[in-house]
């Protein structure tokens, strides 16, 4: 699957305009999830469908979406911006990064430095960045590139031998330990754990994808994640602050760090 989304983003990318500057006010992701509100931070994302579960809500409107997850106390936010696979968009993202005050990160599949110059210019704090969509050499150029433009990457993984990878070529400020197996589709929390011990002192972690429960929240807190990333549990409440409070175990906005 990753390859087939890698290959649509090639011919995307030939015809990819860049849009004008969107006057934002940004915000640092690495700092948000520091300070974060709860024992666990939280990063709530914004995703109307996915390939594996098709489309996870009807009724979709990403801003008033976004304004839930600042309200309920997500430390920062997630917008999918692929359209082809995810329904997203990067107009989903300059929308919502105009009416919250959270930092907001592009979530996509960034293979060229066009598109660092594209989440740029759309007004995101962060993007993901992911190991094995393209060599690590040139990942690591995507990365110095991002952050010599003030843009801050997640950079995610999915298994024991591309952490080994990343960490051989260099160490990023934020490591995303993705739960989904992208071959199956199916998501184990052991990942989170089994990795974790590899993680550097000097990096924050995020677990990604599969939590559902606060015992979910517990076992990687536990493992030592400073945050996690949470999709389609929070998509598929009608109640958005009810759902952060449920996952949370009723936890209280307090200032952690
Ligand atoms: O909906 P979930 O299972 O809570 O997962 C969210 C997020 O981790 C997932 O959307 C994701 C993680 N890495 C990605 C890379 C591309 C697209 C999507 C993703």
């Amino acid at each position: 699957m990753l390859k087939k989304i890698i290959e649509t983003k090639k011919k995307e990318i030939e015809i990819l305009e860049l849009p004008n500057q969107v006057e934002v006010t940004n915000y640092s992701l690495y700092k948000a999830l520091k300070n974060k509100n709860r024992s666990v931070g939280l990063i709530a994302e914004v995703k109307k469908a996915s390939p594996s579960k098709g489309v996870i809500r009807e009724h979709f409107d990403p801003v008033q979406i976004a304004k839930e997850y600042e309200k309920g106390g997500a430390d920062a936010i997630s917008v999918l911006t692929d359209v082809s696979y995810f329904q997203g968009s990067s107009d989903y993202l300059s929308a919502i990064k105009k009416v919250v005050n959270i930092p907001v990160m592009r979530k996509d599949f960034i293979i060229d430095k066009k598109q660092v110059d594209e989440t740029v210019l759309i007004g995101a704090d962060a993007m993901l960045l992911i190991v094995d969509t393209v060599p690590i050499k040139q990942l690591k150029d995507l990365y110095d590139y991002a952050y010599e433009k003030k843009l801050e990457c997640l950079v995610e993984v999915h298994s024991k031998q591309e952490l080994e990878e990343l960490l051989n070529e260099f160490t990023p400020k934020m490591i995303g330990i993705n739960n989904r197996n992208l071959k199956t589709f199916e998501t184990s929390l052991q990942q989170t754990v089994e990795m974790s011990r590899m993680i550097p002192e000097q990096s924050l972690f995020v677990s990604e994808s599969g939590i559902f429960t606060k015992a979910d929240i517990d076992l990687v807190q536990r493992a030592g994640a400073s945050a996690v990333l949470v999709g389609e549990s929070l998509m598929r409440e009608e109640n958005t602050n009810e759902g952060i409070l449920t996952l949370f175990g009723g936890e209280s906005i307090g200032s952690f760090s």
